[in-house]
């Protein structure tokens, strides 16, 4: 049995600052993920693709910022539990909950935050026949290292920010990209569909739509693709199809828990710490909803802010505890090192 303060189920990006911002209250966490590695979404949908939006990095690719989350909480030691998933949660009679994975282990915390994102990561599949047996024969549903596709022929298809934005990126990488999309309107950025169509008009790209891929050939790996062109049929050479239509939003066992779920997303109380309908749970990031909620890094990054301030009440009840900036306290981490703030500004304020 591990036994921590804080069991983070999810080691995305919110599950991570969670650790910093616990470690500043002197809180031990463990984090629970389905996936091999950390870093949620980042890793696993978009490593190579900039963030705009993280304060104070004007630019940052999304694996980066995972590096830099794990540089920074490495000083409060968290414990990792990766490749299992949270399956089963039971209250104890002192309110304490021990959780158990797929897999068996147990895990007991008298917190428990869930991470959980957007769930365990389900693309939409096209219906094509055989498209099973193409699966890692050529046929992916994420862009997980582009490099794969360095120098060969790979048809996209999708509509979304997705398909505009991998159609974007590996003109420069692959040998020939074809988008096919069934429509002939895009659903993405404005600025996305106009850099595509520059890329079609320069001939970087090919570009089918209204066009829809219904079949696949090759005999141990993914050779060609058939396309319905308004009922013509087109055959197109091809070392890789990447159908990209999104994700279908999957809790998982987490949504029988008995916690209140609004549209496959946890409802929290946001007004003041984002806990669920369970005293003792809390839902952080991409997983929770909330009137206003918005689904990006930097608000999961507040609500991991706001959850270790109750949880903190929770462990240590009746105990005051006093908000001090990071410049002004240090940051003392778990494995002895010490950030000490500055004297001048200690001087300063004290
Ligand atoms: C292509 C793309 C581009 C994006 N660009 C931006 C951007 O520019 N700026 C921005 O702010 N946001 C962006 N986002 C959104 C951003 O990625 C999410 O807001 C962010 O990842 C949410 O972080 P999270 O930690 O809450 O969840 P996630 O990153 O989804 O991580 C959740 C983790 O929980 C794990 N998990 C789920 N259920 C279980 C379970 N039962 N047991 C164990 N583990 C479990 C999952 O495996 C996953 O690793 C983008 C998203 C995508 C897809």
């Amino acid at each position: 049995m591990i036994k921590t303060d804080i069991l983070i189920i999810g080691a995305g990006p919110t599950g991570l600052f969670a650790v910093f911002e616990a470690g500043l209250l002197k809180l031990k966490c463990h984090i629970l993920d389905a996936l091999p590695q950390p870093g949620g979404q980042l890793s696993e949908l978009y490593p190579k693709k900039p963030i705009y939006d993280i304060p104070g990095f004007p630019d940052i690719l999304a694996g980066d910022l995972v590096d830099n989350l794990m540089e920074q909480i490495k000083q409060f030691e968290p414990g990792f539990t990766l490749g299992e998933r949270a399956e089963t949660i039971d209250k104890q009679e002192d309110g304490t909950f021990i959780v158990t994975s797929n897999k068996g282990k147990k895990f007991h915390a008298p917190v428990v935050a869930i991470a959980g994102g957007l769930g365990s990561f389900e693309p939409r599949k096209p219906l094509i026949e055989d498209i099973e047996f193409y699966e890692d024969k050529g046929i992916k549903y994420f862009i997980k290292n582009p490099e794969k596709y360095r120098n060969k022929r790979v048809v996209i298809s999708g509509g979304g920010d997705s398909a505009l934005d991998w159609s974007i990126f590996l003109s420069n990488v692959a040998s020939e990209v074809t988008l096919i999309h069934r429509r002939n309107e895009f659903r993405g950025a404005l600025d996305s569909v106009e850099k595509v169509q520059e890329l079609k008009n320069s001939g970087k790209i090919k570009m089918i739509t209204p066009g829809e891929v219904v079949g696949l050939n090759g005999a141990e790996h993914l050779e060609s693709v058939d396309v319905d062109i308004e009922g013509a049929h087109r055959n197109i050479p091809t070392d890789y199809f990447i159908p990209l239509f999104g994700l279908t939003p999957k809790l998982g066992p987490i949504g029988d828990w008995g916690l209140e779920i609004e549209k496959n997303a946890i409802k929290v109380n946001n007004s003041l710490d984002y806990q669920t309908n369970i005293p003792g749970i809390f839902a952080i990031g991409d997983v929770n909803t909330y009137p206003g909620k918005l689904k990006l890094i930097l608000c999961g990054f507040h609500e991991a802010t706001l959850m270790c301030q109750a949880a903190y009440q929770i462990i240590n009840p009746g105990k005051k505890y006093v908000m001090k900036y990071t410049t002004v306290s240090g940051v003392d981490g778990f494995d002895g090192t010490r950030k000490e703030a500055p004297k001048a500004v200690v001087k300063a304020i004290t």
